[in-house]
């Protein structure tokens, strides 16, 4: 069932945020990428029901949100990573992740605690639980968000740059701790964890989705077009000196040129050039 979005546009003031994106998300990871301002966060926050679009609709676990009761009905089937969780520096992720189960309605006390207690063990913060969170990293605020998304064994989860600080090991346990859940949407910047984590990808531009499909499928975009030489090209559209230390060069590749296989940054690079001009 998961999601989708039909011709879904968000306005602020004269800018549309979103413009008539019209996307699906059902089964897997579906990873949405884009760069700063492109409307990836105001897109997410339409999926999670916080914002309600212009026009367009949206379907949600078979639910329309536009419909108050149905609305209800996705919240409590709905988990949320906003990009800044405003969490309660004074209370200890017990207390928060326990609250946020109660707003989504776990009323059986004792049945509460004990999926408070997985989260936050899924999240590894077992030791810190009862610690106020104002005394935490924060890569391990970004895990008690992420346990407040996961309690309740959602059925979808929408996540705003869920690796937001986390480090590598922490990053690892993140594909599993997503591995339960039928549908995830989840937004980054980080084109390595697309390839680690998602079946699907899609590319946002300027309120835009530009590109759908899998990863190798991005990556390929980008075949041909990829070049390696010790010196920098003027025609290449981009070029980047590599840590080997030669040149990468993105575009049409000069006669005799050694061109590369290209990877998922090659496929992604190459369209926000040419959807830029
Ligand atoms: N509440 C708001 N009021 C006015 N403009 C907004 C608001 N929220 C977002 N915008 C604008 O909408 C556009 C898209 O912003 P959004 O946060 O969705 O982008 P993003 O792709 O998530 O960016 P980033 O990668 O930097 O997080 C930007 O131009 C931003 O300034």
């Amino acid at each position: 069932m998961g999601l989708s979005l039909d011709h879904v546009t968000k306005r602020f003031g004269a800018h549309s945020a979103v413009d008539a994106v019209s996307l699906s998300a059902a089964g897997g990871i579906v990873g949405l990428l884009g760069p700063n301002g492109a409307g990836k966060s105001t897109l997410l926050r339409m999926a999670a029901t916080v914002l309600a679009p212009d026009s367009g609709s949206l379907s949600i676990l078979g639910r329309d949100p536009a419909d108050h009761r149905q609305l209800v009905e996705i919240r409590r089937r709905l988990g949320y990573l906003p990009q800044n969780p405003g969490l309660y520096g004074g209370f200890t992720p017990f207390d928060f992740v326990d609250y946020v189960a109660v707003l989504k309605e776990h009323t059986d006390a004792a049945r509460r605690r004990v999926e408070v207690r997985r989260v936050l063990e899924a999240v590894g913060l077992e030791d810190v639980m009862h610690r106020r969170i104002r005394r935490l990293s924060g890569g391990m605020r970004q895990r008690v968000a992420l346990a407040a998304a996961l309690v309740g064994r959602p059925e979808l989860l929408v996540l705003d740059e869920p690796a937001n600080g986390l480090d590598p090991d922490q990053r690892l346990r993140l594909r599993s701790l997503l591995a339960d859940t039928p549908t995830v949407l989840l937004s980054t910047h980080n084109i390595s964890e697309v390839s680690a984590l998602c079946r699907q990808v899609a590319v946002m531009l300027e309120g835009r989705i530009v590109f759908t499909g899998t990863p190798a499928e991005l990556a390929d975009l980008a075949a041909g077009r990829v070049w390696e030489d010790e010196r920098q090209d003027p025609q290449a559209l981009r070029s980047w000196l590599t840590s080997a230390g030669s040149y990468r060069h993105l575009g049409e590749p000069p006669s005799g040129a050694t061109v590369v296989e290209p990877t998922l940054d090659d496929g992604y690079l190459l369209l926000a050039r040419r959807e830029h001009g």
